[in-house]
């Protein structure tokens, strides 16, 4: 909780200021009572006029302070709990961003979602109330029971008796109130993973028609989610009617002693009824720290949650280079070298690739080819290094990757990932986002080499066409396309598609891979059609996480047999004999 808290450290003076003007209200708070002892007890009582009006407008002018005081300390705690929750979103969205692969996939990306706006809203909640209230309950319950014990001790006895147990309670329902608040957050996750995947598979739920069965999902989890809030809140509202009864029977038994001690004269009418005034107003404090302690409950559960990302330990890297070091290293070519790479994801204990060795000559293509699940697009996450191998070592222009400075490395590598992910913008902009200080005729020049440039033309608003959210306005092939020309843009050395030429007919692939081919950067892609490894300069066979065959296309063709049965299963048995006979 203290580190999120620690955020508010440039608001501090405002911070400052709102704690002043709430201790101000609190004085007023305090005073009232008393002034009200005097104007009964030297006014009333002694039927004296000027006491009643003199004090009374004492009164007025101290509310007329206390209100003013208020709306300022209103503003100020806004100001205060606004920055320190712009500042927090920034810090954790800032911490993401920087997450390595292994480290982001120990969060649910729902529950990132939720920590960066519920979350950090809860605690934002807590920061108002807190300059708003949170410390003037506290203090109006002890100021209040010094003044009380001050007019008169042995009515306020009965307060002062009272008042430890109460707190004592409601410190015990904070306790319970976390663990509660926190079940809370973490089924809040939970709903939003679900309202999540649902509106990004809309298209299939409805091509499904599994809409019944996504509601009664949806609606079990928000179920869930309502028993759990009404469960922490049910805890926590139990709290304010006993507070209530005990500082109403306490308020009873001042008024009959008082009665005693008036009927015996050794207290003024006037002194009970500011007792009676400050019992009932310390009720009315007690009632709200309970609310405030609501709060605290949930913002401590929430400030957890985002201190566990804030403090999420990043998988450690081996060294990478510094920034001299990336200086002297000039990738120029983009040849990809693995050593004996072998590799497991964190948290598994599967070995997905086993002692790959293998060379991406410089200029040439690289085609992979191998069953589902064999490693492939693991293999590619390795050379921007969005994972680390187990052991092995991975070159680029004969530097181990290690060595390289990350920005570096990846800057030179273009990557088009399975799945063509686009942002809301325009075609322009979702170029551009490869390289941002492209010129117009990059643009159009990436466009073109990447087969989209004709199809872009065609559309009414051509570069300047606003996409649908992901891109949903565009064929697959489109998609796949214009990520391609996001990734040419930035005239990598090193090019790697993982499979984003599959939604493409032959002959748009085929005038792709030649435009790729005329760029002369280096080229890996994944592809499940032989047609493509044909014209691949060399090809890498994967099984189950082991290179089992690489070389040419023919060579493969005529020495392994899981290629001939690729090949055959795509173009028939004449392909292979063709093959056999040649040789
Ligand atoms: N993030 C991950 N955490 C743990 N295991 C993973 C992760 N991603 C992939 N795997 C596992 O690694 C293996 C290789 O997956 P990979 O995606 O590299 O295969 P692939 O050859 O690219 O398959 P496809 O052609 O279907 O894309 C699979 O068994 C998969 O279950």
């Amino acid at each position: 909780m203290l580190k999120v808290l620690s955020y508010i450290k440039p608001y501090r003076r405002s911070a400052l200021v709102a704690l002043f003007l709430m201790l101000a209200e609190l004085f007023v708070e305090l005073l009232h009572p008393l002034l009200m002892a005097k104007i009964i007890n030297d006014g009333v009582m002694n039927r004296d006029h000027s006491v009643i009006f003199v004090w009374g407008a004492v009164m007025v002018l101290l509310a007329l302070i206390g209100f003013a005081s208020g709306i300022v300390n209103s503003f100020f705690a806004a100001h205060v709990s606004q920055g320190f929750g712009f500042d927090v979103r920034q810090k954790l969205f800032g911490t993401v961003q920087s997450f390595n692969y292994a480290t982001y996939g120990r969060f649910q990306t729902s529950s990132l979602i939720t920590r960066i706006t519920n979350d950090v809203t809860q605690v934002q909640n807590m920061i108002f109330m807190g300059l708003r209230i949170m410390m003037r309950a506290p203090l109006f319950l002890l100021g209040g029971l010094v003044m009380a014990l001050w007019v008169d001790f042995s009515l306020a006895l009965i307060l002062a008796l009272i008042m430890p147990v109460l707190v004592l309670f409601l410190f015990q329902m904070l306790k319970k109130g976390l663990g509660r608040f926190r079940t809370v957050q973490e089924r809040l996750d939970h709903t939003n993973g679900v309202l999540r995947e649902n509106l990004m598979g809309m298209r299939l739920i409805k091509s499904f028609v599994r809409g019944a069965h996504e509601i009664h999902r949806f609606s079990k989890s928000n179920e869930q989610l309502r028993d759990k809030t009404v469960s922490a809140l049910r805890l926590m509202e139990l709290t304010i009617p006993v507070v209530m009864l005990l500082m109403n029977v306490s308020v009873l038994f001042i008024v009959w002693l008082g009665h005693e001690h008036i009927m015996a004269s050794r207290i003024e009418v006037g002194d009970v009824v500011a007792v009676v005034n400050y019992a009932t107003r310390m009720a009315g404090s007690l009632t709200a720290l309970s609310m405030i302690f609501t709060t605290l409950s949930r913002a401590r559960a929430s400030a957890e949650r985002i201190s566990e990302v804030l403090d999420a330990e990043q998988q450690p890297m081996p060294a990478s280079g510094t920034g001299t070091e990336a200086e002297n290293t000039n990738i120029s070519t983009g040849e990809v070298v693995f050593e004996r790479v072998s590799f497991t994801y964190p948290e598994t204990t599967v070995p997905v690739l086993q002692s790959v060795s293998f060379q991406a000559k410089a200029g040439t293509m690289v085609a992979v080819l191998g069953a589902t699940g064999s490693g492939k697009s693991s293999m590619f996450q390795l050379i921007p290094r969005l994972y680390e191998p187990a052991s092995g070592r991975i070159l680029i222009d004969g530097c181990d990757i290690r060595s390289l400075e990350e920005e570096e490395l990846r800057r030179c590598i273009g990557y088009v990932p399975q799945q063509a992910v686009l942002f809301s913008g325009t075609i322009r902009e979702n170029i551009l986002w490869g390289k941002e200080d492209a010129s117009p005729e990059e643009i159009v020049w990436a466009a073109k080499n990447a087969q989209i440039h004709d199809t872009i033309m065609k559309l009414p608003q051509q570069y300047e066409t606003v996409l649908g959210q992901k891109g949903v306005n565009l064929s697959g092939g489109q998609k796949q396309r214009l990520t391609i020309a996001r990734a040419l843009i930035r005239k990598p050395k090193l090019l790697l598609l993982d499979d984003s030429t599959s939604a493409l007919d032959l002959k748009t692939e085929a005038a792709l891979l030649q435009a790729i081919h005329r760029l002369s950067c280096t080229t890996m892609i994944i592809t499940q059609k032989i047609s493509t490894a044909r014209s691949a300069d060399h090809v890498l066979l994967l099984e189950e996480g082991r290179l089992i065959a690489q070389g040419r296309h023919e060579q493969l063709l005529s020495a392994s047999p899981l290629y001939q049965a690729i090949s055959r299963s795509q173009s028939g048995e004449e392909a292979v004999t063709h093959v056999r006979t040649a040789d």
